[in-house]
């Protein structure tokens, strides 16, 4: 019996994409939020699969608030681009990990997993 566990976290930062249409976008700045969906087949005795406490404390650390994600990343920071690295690095800590939802705005957004 699978459950999904889905801890959502915002942070802020600006980027700009190195290519728009052929030329750099104007820097400027999101609240971003990122969904990290993780799969689990059992539940301990608290009846938890995955504690929402650790997913969360592990995004706080390692999600680039307040930064200049160009700055940050070698890659152009575009939603797609966010989500596919922070799937990386969560699946490290969460191997059940299944997918990674980044919003650029309330609107807009890139989801990454990988196929089977
Ligand atoms: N597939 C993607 N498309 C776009 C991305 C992206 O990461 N993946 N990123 C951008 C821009 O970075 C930009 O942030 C888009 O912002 P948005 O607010 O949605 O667009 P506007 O600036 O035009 O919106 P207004 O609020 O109306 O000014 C673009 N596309
Ligand atoms: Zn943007």
């Amino acid at each position: 019996m699978p459950w999904r566990v889905v801890v959502k976290r915002q942070f802020n930062a600006a980027h700009f994409l190195t290519d728009y249409h052929g030329a750099p976008e104007p820097l400027h700045g999101h609240t971003w939020c990122v969904e990290i969906h993780i799969r689990a087949d059992s539940l301990d005795k608290g009846g938890m699969g995955v504690d929402f406490v650790e997913i969360d404390r592990f995004l706080k650390d390692i999600l680039p608030d307040y930064k200049l994600l160009n700055e940050v990343f070698e890659f152009s920071p575009s939603a797609e681009n966010v989500a596919r690295w922070l799937f990386e690095k969560v699946k490290e800590r969460f191997p059940t990990l299944e997918k990674v939802v980044v919003w650029e705005t309330e609107n807009c957004g890139a989801e990454y997993w990988e196929e089977e």
